[in-house]
């Protein structure tokens, strides 16, 4: 008998992408899937590329529909996860794929999202380095309670994490510019998600200061660092379905040397099965991570400004959420941490 797994919001894409990878995973058994208002409709209905499942129907996102299972995903819009979180077993391992549970600080929490912080869980980014050497990872084994980064997060945070691990970069002075397909806004209708707005177009959105995912990548690098990291953070929308391309800058501290930035980035993800460095010249494209759950990054200096560039791409759905959400289960469970997950994706 294998590892049972409930899904919670299957219906959405989160939802649609655990699935998608839950299926090829050799050690989980799907168990309930739940929604909300699509409760009691055909799961082929708003899947229709899951053929496996086509004919399960949806149950209402309750506890009891959630306990009993080895393993619950949360793939609920942010607000929705807390509430239904705090009726399940201690003992079952749950994975937030949703905001409530990923900052540490409740003046931040309260500052960008509003209402009453749910608290903070293990954070579900394994290769994030810290500063004491070890990785995000350690927290994850055996863990009970763990929330999913934030798409933009996970992009930009592997992106510059290893030049404040290697104490290269000023902390006040870093400068993240990401562009995400409209998956990444989830399913729900929104005007400004029309093909029609969306095709043929790039446009900003969440401007100043104040888009949601600021004080985590600000969490994440402080972390890698062991000091306080401000960031100035501007998402786009792109018109594409998958994919964060995030460009990111930060001033280099006086001194430092190209090849020192380099080595720095090249030592943090050497033994990374997911997250690569590319060689030399070449620069990572939203297209090469669809499916898969990579993340590929590049890193240059431009020397005239004193400035590090990196950028990174990954599948905002695939590394971006579900394969995280899997990656991090895997850690929770002790399987092995890379089971079920794909390091290849689709091209072109
Ligand atoms: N899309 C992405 O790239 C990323 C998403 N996430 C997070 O994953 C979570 C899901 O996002 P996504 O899949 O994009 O969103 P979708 O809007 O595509 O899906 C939301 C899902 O939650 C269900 N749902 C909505 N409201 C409730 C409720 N009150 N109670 C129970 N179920 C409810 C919906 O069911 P129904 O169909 O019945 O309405 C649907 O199954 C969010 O927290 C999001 O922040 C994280 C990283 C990236
Ligand atoms: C394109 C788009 O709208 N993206 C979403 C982020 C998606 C994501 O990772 O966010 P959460 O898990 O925090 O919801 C946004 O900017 O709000």
């Amino acid at each position: 008998m294998g590892i049972s797994a409930a899904v919670a919001g299957a219906s959405g894409y989160a939802g649609g992408e655990l699935l998608r990878l839950l299926l090829a995973h050799p050690g989980i058994e799907i168990g309930a899937l739940t929604a909300g208002g699509n409760a009691g409709t055909r799961l082929a209905e708003h899947q229709p590329h899951l053929l496996p499942l086509a004919d399960r129907v949806l149950a209402p996102t309750t506890a009891d529909e959630l306990a009993g299972h080895d393993l619950v995903f949360l793939a609920l819009p942010h607000g929705a996860s807390a509430a239904i979180a705090a009726q399940l077993p201690a003992d079952t391992v749950v994975i937030d794929c949703g905001a409530d549970h990923r900052l540490v600080s409740a003046q931040a929490w309260e500052e960008f999202y509003g209402g009453e912080h749910a608290g903070s869980w293990a954070y579900g980014l394994p290769e994030l380095p810290r500063a004491d050497g070890a990785r995000q990872r350690e927290n994850l084994r055996g863990a009970r309670r763990i929330a999913v980064p934030g798409c933009y997060p996970t992009a930009s945070s592997l992106a510059l994490a290893p030049g404040f691990a290697a104490g290269l970069l000023e902390p006040d002075d870093v400068v993240v510019v990401a562009a995400s397909g409209t998956s990444g806004a989830g399913r729900a209708a929104k005007v400004n998600m029309l093909g029609s707005e969306v095709m043929g177009s790039m446009s900003p959105y969440g401007v100043g200061g104040v888009h949601r995912h600021t004080p985590e990548i600000e969490q994440n690098l402080g972390l890698a660092g062991n000091q306080p990291v401000r960031v100035s953070f501007t998402p786009t929308l792109a018109p594409m379905s998958r994919g964060i391309l995030a460009t990111c800058t930060a001033r280099l501290k006086p001194g430092v040397t190209a090849g020192e930035v380099r080595e720095a980035w090249q030592n943090t993800y050497r033994d990374e099965t997911f997250v690569h460095v590319l060689p030399e010249g070449r620069w990572p494209r939203t297209a090469d991570t669809l499916g898969a759950n990579t993340a590929l990054i590049q890193v240059a200096v431009d020397e005239r400004v004193g400035r590090v560039i990196a950028v990174s791409a990954i599948d905002n759905l695939a590394k971006g959420t579900a394969g995280g959400a899997v990656q991090s289960a895997n850690l929770a469970l002790d399987l092995p941490e890379v089971l079920g997950l794909p390091l290849v994706g689709v091209a072109p």
